[in-house]
């Protein structure tokens, strides 16, 4: 009979292994030192510490703060799966949901396993107005670090594609100001990257084709 303790550790290093999990969008996209899915959830957490009554009235941020920490979690099992994976919808949830069911077997405080797997099931549905906001913050995550990777390895524009698949999903006003910026950061930096470099890659925003200038010329 395996202890409970021993159950538990067994937990924590099945989680450990979201440190080595590699974000595959960015793994396809060949960045050199891609970030990994704990990177990414313990910065959406961070950012959920941002959201001031003011700007975000109603909003439980400290609940905020455990679900940007859960809502990845199965992918401690099931890996990173991303769009271009062409797996449905409902296979990704199946596969997940087994997953958080693997791991709640391995906590045996009841209200600690229905705490998480509650959690994971309110990120999954949307179910509430936290869970919302997260997804909010999973998108802007995910675009503020494709605007990072663009900087640190100069690849101004390359990764167009993040900013293409999240415009107009942005739900909250609050988020959307922080969007904002950041895409009035990012043209700054791809101005001033296509002015020092006229032979750089023309990013054409309107058709989000990339054409370098001798090829358009
Ligand atoms: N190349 C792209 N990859 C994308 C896009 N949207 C999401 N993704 C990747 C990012 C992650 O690796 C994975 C899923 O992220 P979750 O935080 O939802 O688990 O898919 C995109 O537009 N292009
Ligand atoms: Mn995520």
């Amino acid at each position: 009979m395996t202890s409970n303790v021993t159950k538990l550790l067994e937990f924590m290093s099945k989680i450990g292994q979201l440190k080595r999990v590699k974000r595959t969008g960015w793994v396809l996209r060949r960045v050199q030192e891609p970030e990994s899915v704990s990177d990414h959830m313990y910065r959406m957490a961070i950012m959920s510490m941002l959201l001031t009554p003011e700007k975000y009235p109603n909003i439980d941020k400290e609940r905020c703060i455990k679900l940007a920490l859960v809502h990845d979690m199965a992918e401690c099992i099931v890996g990173d799966i991303a769009p271009a994976d062409g797996i449905s919808k409902e296979e990704k949830h199946k596969r997940e949901q087994n997953a958080m069911s693997e791991l709640g077997d391995l906590i045996a405080d009841e209200e600690t396993q229905k705490e998480i797997h509650g959690l994971w099931e309110e990120y999954e549905h949307q179910s509430s107005e936290e869970a919302k906001v997260v997804k909010d913050l999973d998108r802007f995550e995910m675009v503020l670090q494709a605007h990072e990777y663009e900087v640190q390895e100069n690849r101004p524009g390359e990764l167009q594609d993040f900013f293409d698949s999240t415009k107009g999903k942005f739900q909250h006003p609050g988020v959307q100001e922080w969007v904002d910026q950041l895409y009035s950061n990012r043209d700054k930096h791809l101005q001033t990257k296509s002015s020092h470099n006229p032979k750089k890659q023309k990013l054409d925003r309107t058709s989000n084709t990339q054409a370098t200038d001798s090829e358009s010329s």
